[in-house]
């Protein structure tokens, strides 16, 4: 009998087995419900098909709209070499209503002429000055075929200016339509983003992890961004940062949106392990990236179309890394692959096709930038959700065998005080008082000498068995030590304990199984019963006493424990000794 563990307390640092991946659960269920949020809304949001032309309507008069002398920006523009457009009859327009709408992610003046009628607005109060376009400054027109005058639209410089302003014109409800998709996108998508930040908080309160808690401060970032870059942040009026960040912040946050999210994929493909100085590098980036986003924000306003251009193409370039990370793992982890590739090519495609702008992306290029930026942080929380659910189930997985013994399936010493330290506590399963027997297989060393080790470890797997069948539902049985179990009983009383013993001897004894073994099982028990203020320590010393005596006084029997008190270290050196003396004599 290994008797050095036990009078040993029970392993302090003892754990419950962790918890499944319900963190991971609840969280794709929150992104799949952003998802479909996101379908509603845009179907809400889409113009219905029966093509009706909205009509011109003055601006509400809390709007705070000061009214614009168009005249004279016409002449400013003319005098400051605004940038200039024409549209030449025949090929615009032939005498039909004729809508013209210029739009653009930035700020800019806009003035449309045809003579006599000169219409003009800003970029961001467009939407408050006509009630026709919501997403641009637009106007309708009824130009005469006959006329050769042609329609001249004139922007004043703006602060994104590679970002051109695009200019259509065509026919009215179309435009109208086009104008209606582009403002129930960019809502979606700032929605999008705010149920993101919503999702990535409520990861951080549930795994309290810092994946979640640096996802939700990205998604943070991304929503200003989002919301700043589509002109959601200027509706019914600026309700987010004041005008003059309007600019700055739609360039600058572009840069810790992207670091955070390439850093953060990078690492879904084990970026940490394979390349520790790769992973390190891109997580200086990443931090990197707000103070750089600062200065960018901060830097003059002259500057801005210089550093817009340089912004995307560092968050191009930047974005190529995970990119190339997610390609190099195809071959070990193709899902995880497809995750990563799929979520920052988008991004990449549309920053990079700035240099050549298709008419697509060039029509809907802040919409698309902001979808696809969205789109990046989407699959990152997912991606991230997925992960920590198959670490945390990995954990539990490794727990659960941490806490079993392997022979016999029953909880191990571990498990077992894991489980009583549970139940000692103030929750629910809390026992009242325990009865505890320390159970012990007679002459177990003699079984294993003349019968070999395999014999041996089919006898525990059959007293095990014996245990478990004896046992209530609600009782324990683990195997504490080479051949020592334990049975543990909740709100039970010193009768059920023997009662439980009584049978699983008996059993031992009738059992051909066992007589097939060719050797008898038999075994000793010390029996206690949990007094008021026992502790589960001094629970298991006195059932461990008992038992030495149950197998002093001839094995194969149980033994109550006698007296209140815990005995010296003598006593027990003393019982050792004798019990030595039995076994040479055996
Ligand atoms: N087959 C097998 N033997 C084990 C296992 N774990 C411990 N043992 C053996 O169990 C024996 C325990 O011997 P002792 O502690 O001397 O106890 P005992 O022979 O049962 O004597 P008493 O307890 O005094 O009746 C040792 O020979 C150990 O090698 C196991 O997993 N499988």
């Amino acid at each position: 009998m290994d008797r050095g563990q036990r009078g040993e307390p029970p392993a302090s640092g003892a754990r419950l087995p962790a918890p499944s991946s319900e963190s991971g659960r609840v969280l794709s269920l929150a992104l799949g419900a952003v998802l479909v949020a996101l379908l509603v809304l845009l179907l809400a949001g889409l113009p219905s098909g029966r093509g009706e032309l909205r009509t011109a309507a003055p601006p509400p008069p809390d709007a705070g709209i000061t009214p614009l002398d168009c005249q004279f920006l016409l002449a400013r523009a003319r005098a400051e070499g605004w940038r200039h457009l024409e549209l030449p009859p025949g090929r615009h327009w032939d005498g039909r209503p004729l809508a013209v709408v210029a739009w653009s992610p930035a700020d800019a003046l806009v003035v449309i002429q045809h003579a006599p009628r000169v219409e003009c607005g800003s970029l961001i109060d467009a939407r408050l000055r006509d009630s026709r376009f919501n997403a641009g400054v637009g106007t309708v027109l009824r130009p005469l075929a006959a006329s050769g005058k042609p329609i001249e639209v004139w922007i004043s410089p703006g602060t994104w200016e590679h970002w051109a302003v695009s200019v259509v014109a065509g026919d009215p409800t179309a435009l109208q339509r086009q104008d209606g998709i582009r403002g129930a996108l960019r809502i979606a998508i700032l929605t999008a983003a705010a149920l993101l930040i919503l999702s990535a908080g409520l990861g951080s309160i549930i795994s309290n992890s810092s994946v979640f808690h640096g996802h939700a401060l990205a998604s943070g970032l991304l929503a200003i961004w989002v919301a700043e870059l589509s002109g959601v942040a200027g509706y019914p009026s600026r309700w987010l940062l004041p005008p003059e960040w309007s600019a700055p912040l739609g360039i600058a946050l572009l840069l810790p949106v992207v670091g955070f999210a390439a850093r953060a994929l990078a690492e879904e493909c084990g970026t940490r392990h394979r390349w520790p100085n790769l992973s390190s590098g891109l997580r200086g980036a990443m931090f990197a990236s707000l103070p750089a986003a600062l200065l960018v924000a901060l830097a003059p306003l002259a500057w801005l179309p210089t550093l817009s251009r340089a912004v995307e193409a560092a968050a191009a370039v930047w974005l190529l890394l995970p990119l190339g990370i997610g390609l190099y793992c195809l071959r070990g982890a193709p899902r995880t692959a497809v995750g990563v590739v799929g979520a920052v090519l988008p991004l990449c495609l549309t920053l990079a096709s700035s240099n050549w702008d298709p008419p697509l992306i060039s029509a809907f290029r802040a919409e698309v930038t902001a979808a696809t930026a969205t789109w990046m942080a989407l699959v990152a929380l997912l991606m991230a959700a997925r992960r920590l659910g198959i670490e945390r189930d990995d954990l539990s997985r490794l727990s659960r065998l941490a806490f079993t013994d392997a022979l016999t399936g029953l909880p191990n010493r571990r498990g077992a005080m894991a489980y009583l330290e549970a139940r000692e506590g103030n929750g629910p399963l809390r026992a009242q008082k325990w009865v505890l027997a320390s159970l012990d297989i007679d002459h177990f060393k003699q079984i294993n000498d003349e019968f070999g080790h395999a014999r041996g470890d089919q006898a525990l797997r059959l007293f095990a068995e014996t245990l478990r069948r004896a046992r209530r539902h609600s009782d324990l049985v683990a195997r504490v030590g080479g051949e020592e179990f334990m049975i543990a009983m909740p709100d039970a009383d010193l009768a059920q304990m023997q009662r439980a013993l009584k049978t699983a001897r008996s059993d031992l004894q009738s059992s051909e199984t066992v007589r097939s073994l060719g050797f008898p099982l038999r075994f000793s028990a010390g029996v206690v019963e949990q007094r008021p203020g026992e502790s589960l320590d001094d629970l298991f010393e006195q059932a461990d006493r008992a038992l030495y005596t149950a197998k002093r006084q001839g094995r194969s029997r149980d033994v109550l424990r006698e007296g209140a008190g815990r005995g010296s270290d003598r006593d027990r050196d003393r019982d050792r000794d004798r019990d030595r003396e039995d076994q040479a004599r055996t």
